[in-house]
């Protein structure tokens, strides 16, 4: 028998998703009959714990006897229960700084770390993330922003709706002026922030013609890796390439800041990536974005101008453009600047559907294999263990 445990998420401020549903939870019951799942009670999450009930889920405060524990955020290091196999997302990969103690606390409680992020096919595609509901929630957060600046029209809040399909509901009476938005990146965030410019009604017309024209309706151009990107020497793109050595690409957007007022950004970013703009493009006269929902959200990062998270109560703030600092939101001569970390807790039951979809589909029949090469490039730590493939992180992990 198998006891797999959701864990309450202990991250400030709290998360409310979940990686499965009551119905999931249930539906897994049925179906593998070695499996039990324990739910560890929260008043905090999209389902609430008498959901879990209802569903024949036993929902208890300690998980000392699951074999497996299923988060979403990190877990603050107060909260490991030593020797456990864990799975959540633990930003820890790329050595990040706020994550550093927790990493070492986890080498030290002998636990075994299965990072959703690192859960990749054989061709390196990632095989769970919320990438599609961050799109969805970015795109409208975007487009809501630029209404309440220039007043054009009006839009409520994502959250006020329970289900996705409630969102959609919301657009049938809006009525966007001709706006122009740019959309990069090719992952899960575009595929959500595509799904949102057709839901709203927004065209998509070619970058080309995008850059030369003006039109009479809200449009979009979906600018993917070659047309944002070239090669410094041979003025070619290859992914490969661009992938392996971003430094020797130059950007591509720099058109683009006077002909677009609302910017959707969704790229993958990395240090060694150029950024969309520079800070002082922001002064140029020509410079037209107003509006910018920064989905990727790497501080100063892909966008320079996202200096700091912000939350979901109070999503958008102003950048003034001469000075680069931070402003309340829909000024004159600011920028704005949507930088939300958690955009899929305002539609947490869709996306913690979507996420267990996933993992019932593809991580879960691994549990039972007795050797794993999924699990096995997932596992960053066993037992306390470095294993081969992040031998990288000795001196982040203060092995070294
Ligand atoms: N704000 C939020 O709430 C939120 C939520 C989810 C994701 N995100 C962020 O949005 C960004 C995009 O996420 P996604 O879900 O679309 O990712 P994804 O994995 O679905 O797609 C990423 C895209 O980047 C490309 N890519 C992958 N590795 C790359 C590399 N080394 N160099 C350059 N390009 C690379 C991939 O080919 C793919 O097209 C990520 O930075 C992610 O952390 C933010």
């Amino acid at each position: 028998m198998l006891t797999i445990g959701l864990i309450k998420e202990g991250k400030v401020p709290a998360d409310n998703r979940v990686a499965f549903t009551p119905h999931q939870c249930q539906w897994l019951q049925e179906q593998y009959p070695d499996l039990r799942i324990v739910v560890q009670s929260c008043p905090t999450r999209c389902f609430s714990d008498r959901e879990y009930q209802a569903a024949g889920i036993k929902v208890q405060d300690n998980l000392e006897e699951a074999d497996i524990l299923l988060g979403i955020k990190e877990v603050p290091k107060e909260l490991l229960i030593p020797g456990k196999t864990y799975f959540f997302f633990s930003h820890t990969k790329k050595k990040q700084a706020g994550n550093q103690a927790l990493f070492r606390a986890i080498l030290r409680e002998k636990i075994t770390l299965i990072d959703y992020e690192c859960l990749t096919h054989e061709d390196g595609q990632r095989i769970l993330g919320f990438g599609f509901f961050a799109g969805v929630v970015g795109a409208h957060n975007g487009i809501m922003a630029y209404g309440r600046r220039t007043g054009a029209f009006a839009l409520g809040r994502v959250y006020q709706s329970k289900h996705f399909k409630g969102l959609i509901h919301t657009y049938f009476e809006l009525r966007l002026p001709p706006l122009k938005v740019a959309v990069t990146g090719t992952g899960r965030v575009s595929s959500g922030v595509l799904e949102i410019m057709n839901l709203m009604g927004i065209k998509e017309v070619e970058p080309e013609e995008y850059l030369r024209r003006n039109y009479a309706y809200p449009v979009f151009a979906h600018l993917r890796g070659q047309d944002l990107y070239k090669h410094k020497l041979t003025g070619g793109y290859s992914r490969e390439s661009f992938h392996l050595q971003p430094g020797e690409y130059a950007c591509l957007f720099e058109p683009y800041l006077a002909q677009t007022d609302v910017l959707m950004n969704g790229i993958y970013w990395s240090a060694d990536i150029p950024p969309l703009f520079m800070m002082e493009d922001m002064r140029k006269a020509d410079f037209r974005i107003a509006t910018i929902a920064d989905i990727t959200n790497d501080l100063k990062g892909s966008i320079p101008c996202n200096i700091g998270d912000s939350t979901m109560e109070d999503p958008v703030y102003g950048v003034d453009k001469q000075t680069g600092q931070k402003t309340a939101p829909y000024l004159q001569g600011s920028v704005d600047v949507m930088a939300v970390g958690n955009l899929p807790n305002e539609l947490p039951r869709d996306a913690s559907q979507y996420f267990g979809e996933q993992f019932i589909k593809f991580v879960l029949p691994e549990l039972w294999k007795v050797r794993s090469d999924l699990l096995k490039r997932a596992t960053m730590v066993r037992e306390g263990q470095l294993t081969e493939g992040f031998r990288y992180l000795e001196d982040y992990a203060g092995l070294t």
